[in-house]
């Protein structure tokens, strides 16, 4: 497919073509000297040419050799690779963090570069900046602390924030990532040290949509924490108290909310990592007020949902035949109640059954086990997905995992628990009676350690035909005889960059679920049907940027649809609205910002 191919891993052919690109625009920069070389957003180290030295007061700050961008980018992969033998035999943590730490410094240092050496490598360098090893930075942050990144807005600042928001010293962003640090991915309550993952998240968003890194803000409102290890810790940079809650907690979240939308009415916030009852909470309260989505609950569903589709495929059927499936969901939180609510919406449209019979498919099961009717306190979020047990034959409230498997015999089991290693050897060997040709396992819970199984277990005991994706990365699996089980990554971060950029260059002021599901349909229909039948589900994260190209012209092309679209720049909606499919996913692809370094002019 030529659209495959086109952001294909990059060769060295094609990195010496964007390395002699044109000569990109100035760029204006208000400062000079040495606050120039301590600024990563206009640093270019050692690559500052003469002129612009002597232009911009730097000559006998630098050595006076100049180096290439090109070399400059060796010289880091050099360092990179050196590290990596340097660290052999090391345990996993100590190396991940050491990789880590080596990108981090050159983030703080010079962003051009970064980004350079992180969308040319993407595939490698995901899994550092993002799950798994972000988890592991998270849970160590007070002790990695070396400089802020972002802002930190806390309970302390009640009443302050409109006029704290105008410290952010861009004059304009387009993206924002908030948490709470309530439920970083499945690690829990990590209080202020969540903000590696707003950072992490729009690391995803620069590599993946080319959103302008000058133009993104990751945000921790820090509310306090209830994890009682981190309140004992002398180290922990965060309020040492308990969360706030109820209208206390929202009227802070208001306030942010209010004094983003003040500065800058077109910003995207994006809500990552609350804990379940404030993702919906807020989701509910903003979404028509404000431009914003929850990556959580609607990301993840889209991304669930197109592995769904992809599974009923990859069993050689028609869509159509969705409605024959039998899906167990284990995980009732955010992320498994916003995949049943998009599927089942999903299963009705596409075959035209009623909302009823498209919930019949799904047995959802939380830490009490099967959700059903019966259920005391039964969560009113989960509520219409519990199951009447009087339909069941012989499954009742809160069946075990291995219980409800053995019954159904399910065509997918899908897990967004949190909880590592809970899909066992019994229940994945119990995955082997499934009715489906292709019974598929999707372990989606992060990081690594808390995936509901290993991919060499899923295809151990699952059998060899099985369908498999986690949501952090693992290898692919060696089934001997030349034989390869491919692992999927079954990750949001198909679809939150193209929800992002699309939604920028739409203009629109709203995500709709009518603009995600968009997005959703688009990934599900990416791949080949060959692809697909080997098990193929996604495409490689080699590829994203060309997703993300598809993803966000799916978007933008939905709010022009529901005449949404206000147009972004210069391009207005009456154009958006003439661009052909084609057109929107070119203007989409050449509104990405690529790192060159850009002449710089001094202006006071
Ligand atoms: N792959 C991806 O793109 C994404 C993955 N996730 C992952 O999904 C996980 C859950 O996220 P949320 O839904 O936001 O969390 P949550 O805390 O809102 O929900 C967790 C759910 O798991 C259930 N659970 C806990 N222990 C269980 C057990 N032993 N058996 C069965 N169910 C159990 C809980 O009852 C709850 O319903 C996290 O690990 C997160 O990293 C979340 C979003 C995207
Ligand atoms: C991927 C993601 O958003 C999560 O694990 O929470
Ligand atoms: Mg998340």
């Amino acid at each position: 497919m030529w659209k495959l191919a086109r952001f294909a891993a990059a060769s060295n052919i094609a990195r010496s073509r964007r390395f002699s690109a044109a000569i990109p625009g100035p760029c204006i920069v208000h400062k000079r000297g040495a606050d120039i070389l301590h600024d990563p957003w206009f640093n270019k180290d050692t690559g500052f040419p003469l002129t612009e030295r002597d232009r911009l007061g730097l000559r006998g700050l630098l050595p006076p050799r100049v180096i290439s961008f090109e070399q400059q980018y060796d010289r880091f992969m050099n360092s990179f690779r050196s590290l990596e033998n340097n660290t052999q035999g090391q345990s996993d943590k100590v190396v991940s963090l050491a990789k880590w730490r080596i990108l981090n410094r050159l983030h703080d240092r010079n962003e051009t570069l970064y980004y350079r050496v992180l969308i040319d490598n993407i595939k490698e360098f995901a899994p550092i900046i993002y799950t798994p090893t972000v988890g592991l930075v998270c849970q160590n942050y007070s002790g990695l602390f070396r400089r802020p990144r972002g802002m930190y807005f806390s309970a302390k600042d009640k009443g302050e924030m409109m006029s704290m928001i105008y410290n952010w010293p861009a004059h304009e962003v387009d993206m924002i990532v908030l948490t709470d640090g309530s439920r970083i991915l499945g690690l829990g309550d990590l209080g202020v040290q969540g903000i590696g993952i707003p950072i992490g998240k729009l690391d995803v968003y620069v590599a993946a949509a080319g959103i302008n890194p000058q133009r993104i803000l990751p945000v921790m409102l820090d509310v306090g924490t209830n994890n009682q290890k981190l309140l004992e810790d002398r180290l922990y940079l965060g309020l040492r108290q308990p969360r706030l809650e109820g209208e206390e907690y929202l009227s802070i979240v208001d306030e942010f909310m209010e004094a983003v939308h003040a500065r800058w009415p077109k910003a995207i916030v994006q809500f990552e990592d609350f804990q379940m009852k404030w993702a919906f909470e807020t989701l509910e309260r903003y979404q028509k007020r404000f431009c914003m989505f929850n990556d959580d609950i609607q990301g993840t569903a889209g991304v669930a949902l197109a592995g769904l589709l992809g599974t009923v495929r990859a069993q050689g059927r028609p869509l159509t035949d969705f409605v024959n499936q039998k899906i167990v969901v284990v995980g009732a939180g955010s992320a498994g109640l916003g995949v049943l609510k998009m599927a089942i919406k999903a299963v009705a449209k596409i075959s035209g059954c009623s909302d009823l019979a498209a919930k019949s498919l799904f047995y959802l099961i939380d830490k009490d086990g099967l959700v059903t009717t019966d259920r005391n306190n039964l969560d009113p979020a989960a509520a219409p997905f519990a199951k009447n047990p009087r339909e069941l034959e012989g499954l009742t409230e809160g069946a075990s995992i291995i219980e409800v498997v053995k019954k159904i015999k399910p065509h997918v089991l899908l897990g967004l628990s949190g909880v590592g290693g809970i899909f066992n050897d019994e229940v994945l060997k119990a995955m082997r009676e499934s009715v489906s040709t292709k019974p598929a396992i999707f372990a989606m819970s992060n990081p690594t350690m808390n995936a509901e199984c290993t991919a060499i277990d899923a295809f151990k005991h699952a059998g060899e035909n099985i369908v498999f994706a986690s949501g952090s990365p693992f290898e692919n699996v060696d089934l001997g005889n030349g034989k390869v089980g491919h692992v999927n990554q079954a990750n949001n971060m198909y679809l939150f960059p193209g929800i992002g950029l699309g939604t920028l260059l739409s203009g629109s002021h709203l995500i709709t679920d009518g603009m995600l599901q968009a997005a959703a349909e688009c990934l599900a229909s990416y791949m080949a049907e060959e692809d697909i039948s080997n098990g193929v589900l996604y495409p490689s994260v080699d590829s994203i940027r060309d997703v993300t190209a598809e993803v966000g012209a799916a978007v933008l092309r939905a709010a022009v649809e529901e005449e949404l679209a206000e147009g972004h720049g210069d391009v207005g909606p009456r154009e958006l609205s003439h661009m052909s499919k084609d057109e929107t996913v070119e203007y989409v692809r050449s509104n990405m910002w690529y790192p060159v370094y850009s002449p710089l002019v001094h202006e006071k």
